[in-house]
């Protein structure tokens, strides 16, 4: 009898809402409460929500007030299914119509890093330029329409860019939800702030990236349902942000940290994902359709949660007690005098512009994904300081069509006047493969720093050269600027390697990088990322070189 006239009483209302336009103002459930009783409201925190929702409670926020909605999921008018992709998350602007009507995708975003259409491989002289059929796939046969494909091109041509259930709710809503609030929000005590919250996102694109059929690695595009929300982080992501997805996949919260590679959270942004056979989210997350929707939040900085090698900084406070003989690098901004500007722990935070002098990057699969970030890529040869910047990937993969962007990085390579190289070392390569190959090893990690500083310090000789051939897409590009590159010249990076050989000694001039006159120091950084069987290795390798902790990012 109640559940009748429930549904009579939201028929009525809902039907004065839509004729009569009786859209009420914002603010009005705190009106309703009262000030006495909202005093008396238990304060909850973002994390406590969070936690809630994740153990099954169905909480919603309002106006800042906490919503128990779960005797209600079942009777809203408006269907349960609007309700679900919205519980953890704050429904102001769903409540009260407020969002813009369309979704914008930051088209930048998915096109910054597709591979260039006017690219051919005449262009390289790389090892990958035989390889480019397998980078890109073999053309698929033109399969059967499916009724989910059907589906998934009618959300794409009509519905992914609109917004979800559209409805300024009427004042009988606000008093039925004023009904179900258990507390308030206490924003301030967050423990993160802003980035806790979770933010909904709707799939706008989603295409596969490399060529393997067996481990796909999909590039998904998700962008916000509520565009004008300013609450939310809506500067670029920097390179080291990470950012939490959390979908409901049978009935259970999941949630997985990706590295988001263009945009800001607060528009649309891209991941990469690479889909495990047995993975319960890559795997569910495959297979939704354009319009699916999930939650996300964040930036967060990789080093917060991963171990971190100490900063520069603080290697400077702790470690010269115990390691009384390293010589610390001497920071830029103590050189020069500017201030600190890195907003993440991978850029450097005595550089205006974040950049390393020397960043050596170690990557295994879709660990590249934060080399791809957006601005760890950008060239930022716009003034002659930047110019002296040099970047060098090794990246390891079992088979050639498991690359993630080669052709792209291969541009980019190109185009960047010598400040990027890219090393590709395969498995399990094909027979005509001149690259590097086998897994990545202290030798080869040696072989390879050796030819890459030896771009910038000397002029190679000939078995460098020939080597640097063989794997490096530099050497066209930039053969003629080696006797003339830019004079990095002391790198007080290197710590004197503990095992040497002849071909893999490390020329490092340690009176140099140990002497008291710091005008020719720079800066540098090794990065690794990629799966944690590769990251032990490569640390321990790393180690045994002689590099020394606060030389490298191993993120775990
Ligand atoms: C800071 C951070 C950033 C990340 N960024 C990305 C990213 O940009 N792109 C991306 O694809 N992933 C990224 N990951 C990994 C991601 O969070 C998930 O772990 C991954 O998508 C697998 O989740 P799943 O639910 O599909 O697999 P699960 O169900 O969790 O795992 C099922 C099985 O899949 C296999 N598997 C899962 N993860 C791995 C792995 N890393 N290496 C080898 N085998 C594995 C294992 O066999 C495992 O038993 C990141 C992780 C962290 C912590
Ligand atoms: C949890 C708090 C909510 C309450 C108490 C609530 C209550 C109601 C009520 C009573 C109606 C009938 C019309 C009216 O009185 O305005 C309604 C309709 C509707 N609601 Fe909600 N709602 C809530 C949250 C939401 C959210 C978060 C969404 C969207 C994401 C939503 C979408 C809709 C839509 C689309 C309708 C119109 C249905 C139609 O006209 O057929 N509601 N809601």
């Amino acid at each position: 009898m109640f559940e009748l006239w429930w549904h009579f009483e939201a028929a009525f209302s809902r039907f004065f809402c839509i004729k009569y336009e009786t859209v009420v103002d914002k603010n009005l459930m705190l009106t309703h409460i009262g000030y006495d009783d909202y005093v008396k409201l238990p304060n909850f925190t973002w994390e406590e929500i969070n936690e809630r929702v994740q153990h099954g409670a169905y909480l919603v926020v309002c106006e800042g007030l906490v919503v128990d909605i779960r005797s209600f999921y079942d009777s809203h008018p408006g269907g349960s299914k609007v309700l679900l992709p919205a519980i953890g998350t704050d429904i102001t602007n769903d409540f009260y119509n407020t969002h813009e009507n369309k979704i914008v995708e930051v088209t930048d975003s998915s096109e910054a890093l597709s591979i260039p259409k006017d690219i051919t491989s005449k262009k390289y002289s790389s090892v990958l330029a035989k390889h480019v059929n397998h980078l890109q796939g073999k053309p698929k046969p033109r399969s059967k329409m499916t009724a989910a494909k059907f589906v998934d091109n009618i959300n794409v041509n009509f519905y992914s860019r609109e917004p979800l259930a559209q409805h300024a709710h009427s004042r009988f809503a606000i008093q039925k939800m004023t009904s179900m609030v258990i507390g308030k929000v206490n924003e301030k005590m967050s423990e993160k702030g802003k980035n806790i919250k979770f933010h909904r996102y709707r799939l706008t694109s989603k295409k596969m990236i490399n060529a393997n059929v067996e481990y796909p690695v999909m590039k998904f595009t998700f962008s916000n349902i509520h565009q004008v929300n300013k609450d939310i982080y809506s500067e670029k992501f920097l390179p080291g942000h990470y950012i939490e997805v959390q979908s409901r996949v049978n009935g259970q919260i999941v949630i997985r940290s990706y590295i988001p590679l263009e945009g800001s959270l607060s528009k649309s942004f891209t991941i990469y994902v690479k889909i495990y056979p047995m993975g319960l989210f890559s795997q569910y997350l495959n297979e939704q359709l354009i319009g699916y929707e999930i939650q996300a939040r964040g930036p967060f900085d990789v080093c917060d949660r991963a171990y971190l090698a100490p900063t520069l900084a603080e290697s400077l406070n702790s470690r010269l007690s115990i390691l009384p003989s390293i010589k610390p690098l001497i920071p830029y901004s103590k050189l020069t005098g500017m201030s600190s500007t890195a907003k993440t722990s991978l850029l450097n935070p005595d550089s205006p512009d974040g950049c390393w002098d020397e960043l050596y990057m170690i990557a295994g699969g879709t660990g590249i994904t934060p080399m791809l970030q957006r601005s760890m890529t950008q060239e930022s040869n716009t003034n002659e300081y930047a110019k002296h910047k040099r970047m060098h990937l090794l990246f390891g993969n079992r088979k050639i069509e498991d690359v993630i962007d080669g052709i792209f990085l291969e541009d980019l390579a190109l185009s960047s006047q010598g400040q990027l190289t890219v090393t590709y070392c395969l498995s399990e390569p094909p027979s005509n493969w001149d690259g590097l190959q086998g897994r990545i090893n202290k030798q080869m990690i040696q072989d390879w720093m050796n030819m890459m500083r030896g771009v910038f310090i000397r002029s190679p000789n000939k078995s460098q050269k020939s080597i640097l051939h063989s794997h490096s897409i530099r050497h066209d590009a930039n053969e003629h600027n080696w006797s003339h590159s830019p004079t990095l010249k002391p790198q007080s990076l290197y710590l004197e390697p503990k095992a040497s050989t002849k071909e893999s000694t490390l020329n490092i001039d340690l009176d140099l990088a140990n002497s008291e006159k710091s005008d020719n120091l720079i800066q540098g950084k090794i990065i690794v990322s990629g799966p944690s069987s590769m990251l032990a290795a490569v640390e321990q390798d790393l180690l045994e070189i002689g590099f020394n902790e606060q030389n490298m990012i191993i993120l775990y």
